[in-house]
């Protein structure tokens, strides 16, 4: 076990992310395995005015897990033991570092489940979820982090540990302040422990499968299904056909129904199956669709594989965005339309059920023209709908320039002092998150 990574080949992969569209040069990255360790680098780093660059499973898409230049890489790769789980009340106490599917599977043995879930999990760390605020596959069901996270072990810029790991679901003693941390990206302090509440691993999951011939179709079919489904709804995701396409070219999966403009992914969880098929069935039966049913794990593979499969096309230009949810599709069409023959594919997929749309553009190679024909196009056109830039993978350092278009000024102005408080050095994952100064 290497606490101490140097050696430009051996700290190659921590510099650049997943996309391989983001390079830093560090030359060290440190791997500490308790909070006191962590606190000792920072104190160590604070000291001597170095930067630092807090890294979980380096899997975020814009560019925030990595450094900008020569930052030391804090990784939480060896903080990966779970402290505590407790039956009763469902709640899991762990190290930052561990890996959200070993989680999941040390969490399913007890009849429970991870609240979240996404297509990462293989890799993303759970403190690094926690610090991006990730949103995921579960979301509509289980809720944000904000709500499941119920405490937090924070190491701040100058290496003081700060002790909100609590694991009480209801606790008004002052100011919240691990909110402050979640979604902070690391700018703000090293999250080095989670307390996160856990539901019950549900009896009965099951699928379906849907083709749409409409976007107003879509939505029609996610009405009906809230009304019909209710409480056993957990995921209700879209793609539309050019995503297929791509899925079944790159990774030669291919669509369980008929050729469709769209596609609709339905998950119900539920305690009763016979229950559970009856209510999905009356459903598929109303919304008079022709759908698929099964256990999941081809028909989830399909969706959560897009990101996978894109990779394949070239350079993809990647948005994440919240919108009301009747026009998230006129985004892509608006999209497409400009761009014309300029772009290799315009997709649209993501997270109907909870507004949040991925508009991903392809090109067989990154040019500056079609960036800027991208931006600041995209950003205006959420801006003018008061919709969110960036719904669930952060500003990193691909995104923070453009703040301003989901948060007035007075805000950024009292984040940028909530950061100088916090991280009077700027040591913290600098130059991401918010925007530097003009
Ligand atoms: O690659 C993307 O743009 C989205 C990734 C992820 O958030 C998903 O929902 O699949
Ligand atoms: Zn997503």
């Amino acid at each position: 076990m290497e606490m101490v990574v140097t050696g430009q080949e051996e700290v190659k992969p921590f510099n650049v992310d997943w996309l391989k569209s983001v390079r830093g040069c560090s030359q060290l990255v440190l791997k500490p395995q308790t909070t006191a360790e962590v606190s000792q680098v920072l104190r160590y780093c604070h000291e001597k005015n170095l930067a630092v660059n807090p890294q979980g499973g380096n899997t975020g898409l814009v560019g925030g897990s990595v450094p900008v230049f020569d930052e030391i890489i804090l990784s939480t790769a060896l903080m990966n033991q779970i402290i505590s789980f407790d039956k009763v009340s469902g709640i899991l106490v762990c190290q930052a570092g561990c890996v959200l599917e070993r989680l999941n599977e040390y969490l399913e043995e007890q009849g429970f489940i991870m609240p979240l879930d996404l297509g990462a999990k293989g890799s993303c760390h759970i403190g690094g979820n926690v610090a991006t605020n990730a949103g995921g596959l579960r979301l509509l069901r289980y809720g944000s982090l904000r709500g499941t996270v119920l405490g937090l072990e924070v190491v701040l810029a100058d290496g003081s540990a700060l002790n909100c790991l609590t694991s009480l679901r209801k606790d008004n003693t002052g100011y919240d302040l691990k909110q402050l941390f979640i979604g902070s990206e690391g700018t703000l302090g090293v999250i080095t422990a989670v307390s996160i509440l856990c539901p019950q691993k549900p009896k009965a999951v099951n699928v379906a499968f849907l083709g749409c011939r409409s976007f107003a179709k879509v939505l029609e079919t996610f009405t009906t299904c809230r009304a019909m489904l209710g409480e056993i709804l957990s995921a209700y995701e879209f793609m539309d056909e050019k995503c297929m396409e791509v899925v079944e070219r790159h990774l030669k999966l291919s669509s369980p129904v008929a050729d469709s403009p769209f596609y609709v992914l339905i998950e119900t969880s539920g305690s009763n199956s016979t229950h559970d098929e009856e209510k999905l069935n009356n459903f598929l039966e109303q919304a008079m669709a022709s759908g698929l049913v099964t256990d999941g794990t081809m028909l989830w593979s399909l969706r959560e594989r897009i990101t996978e499969a894109l990779t394949h096309e070239g350079y993809v230009y990647k948005y994440d965005i919240s919108l009301p949810v009747a026009k998230l599709y006129d985004l892509v069409t608006d999209m497409r339309a400009r761009l014309g023959h300029s772009a290799k594919n315009v997709v649209g997929y993501g997270h109907l059920g909870d507004g949040n749309l991925h508009l991903n553009v392809t090109a067989d190679s990154y040019s500056h023209s079609l960036l800027d024909a991208i931006e600041p196009f995209v950003y205006e056109w959420t801006a003018r709908c008061s919709g969110s830039i960036s719904a669930e993978h952060g500003l990193g350092f691909k995104k923070k320039q453009f703040i301003q278009y989901s948060k007035p000024h007075e805000a950024v102005v009292l984040m940028q002092q909530f950061k100088a408080m916090l991280d009077p050095k700027g040591i913290l994952n600098p130059y991401k998150t918010l925007p530097s100064a003009p």
